[in-house]
């Protein structure tokens, strides 16, 4: 894995302070960041009124690493407070900030949330919590957290993932490697582009994985769209047991490909890094939790990017394990 830099995109001034207006303006009108509809239309009517040079800032992923990390945003260490010891606890924690990233979530695209994660939010907060050091969630911290496509089980995941930090005192890295880099033969490429296995709901969807209404559908890990290679993959919750010894070789030689062109992303307060998640799968690196309330501390935002066509058609017949994405309303 190599720590190559991630491309930057940094922030004029004055687009930070539209950004922080606007969060300010929000904040004081509706006295939270948690969700509610007033809430996610003013978001919507303050993100539309942004100046082309931000809006310029959260244009499309433009590279072949599909992603980028914006910098400029300011974190206070000592206004933000502890970090929260989970999710749950965290409730006003960053409130600014979460509207900050809600914000920018509008510009790029619209705003994705699950009714059943984090009680529906729109941002979440990813932080270690004592209990989950070994699961492959966001809430883990001694285990490597493998390369997945976020919400790879659903038709419904995030076209954009973004990661916002907060805080992260001993520099632990978010770990990324984009499709568009790996090399494979054609003819691993021609199996992997075969719907031969589900992806099953990860643990942090415990209402999904009881599931049982249909039979899990098989989709593809490799997707040749229009503008290139797409990708579906979280080997973690993918039953390759159930499939031929071909289809695990070829699967075998892109999970190592994507080891080979990973990259370090090491966020520093202020920082949001935003991921293609049809082109980047990302994890992170394993690390001892301090649980001392200064421990890594990221927010976590998904958008949906309308029109997009980067995803096989039959994925609008897949049913998603009863779980329902729930996009916020447009200007
Ligand atoms: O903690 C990280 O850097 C990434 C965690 C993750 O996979 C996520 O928040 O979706
Ligand atoms: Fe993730």
């Amino acid at each position: 894995m190599s720590t190559a830099a991630a491309p930057v995109r940094q922030l004029d001034a004055h687009s930070v302070g539209e950004l922080h207006r606007a969060a300010a303006k929000v904040l004081a009108e509706c006295g939270t960041s948690a969700t509610s509809g007033p809430l996610l239309r003013l978001v919507a009517q303050q993100a539309a009124a942004f100046s082309d040079t931000l809006r310029h800032h959260c244009r499309p992923v433009d590279t072949a690493d599909g992603l980028f990390v914006l910098r400029g945003l300011e974190v206070d260490d000592a206004a933000i407070g502890p970090t929260p010891a989970d999710w749950s606890s965290a409730d006003g924690s960053g409130a600014l900030h979460d509207i900050e990233l809600l914000l920018l979530a509008a510009v790029m695209g619209r705003p994705l949330a699950w009714e059943g994660q984090q009680e529906g939010r729109f941002v979440h907060n990813i932080v270690p919590s004592p209990g989950h050091e070994t699961e492959q969630t966001g809430a883990s911290s001694t285990v490597l957290l493998s390369p997945h496509t976020e919400d790879a089980f659903h038709p419904g995941r995030a076209h954009l993932l973004m990661l916002g930090c907060m805080r992260n005192h001993d520099r632990i890295a978010t770990t990324a490697a984009s499709v568009r880099r790996i090399r494979l033969s054609d003819a691993d490429v021609d199996v992997l582009t075969r719907p031969a296995l589900p992806i099953l709901p990860d643990d942090a969807y415990t209402d999904a994985q009881g599931y049982a209404a249909e039979a899990p559908p098989p989709v593809p890990a490799l997707y040749a769209c229009d503008e290139g290679m797409t990708l579906r993959f979280d080997p973690a919750y993918t039953p390759l047991e159930n499939a031929d010894a071909e289809y695990r070789a070829a699967y075998g030689r892109l999970e190592e490909e994507l080891a080979r062109v990973s990259v370090a992303v090491s966020l520093a307060p202020g920082e949001v890094l935003v991921v293609d998640n049809d082109l980047v799968v990302h994890g992170r690196v394993p690390f001892v939790p301090r649980y001392d309330g200064a421990d890594r501390w990221l927010k976590r935002a998904s958008v949906r990017v309308p029109g997009r066509r980067t995803r096989p058609p039959a994925e609008a017949r897949e049913h998603g394990y009863g779980q329902a994405a729930v996009e916020a309303p447009a200007a």
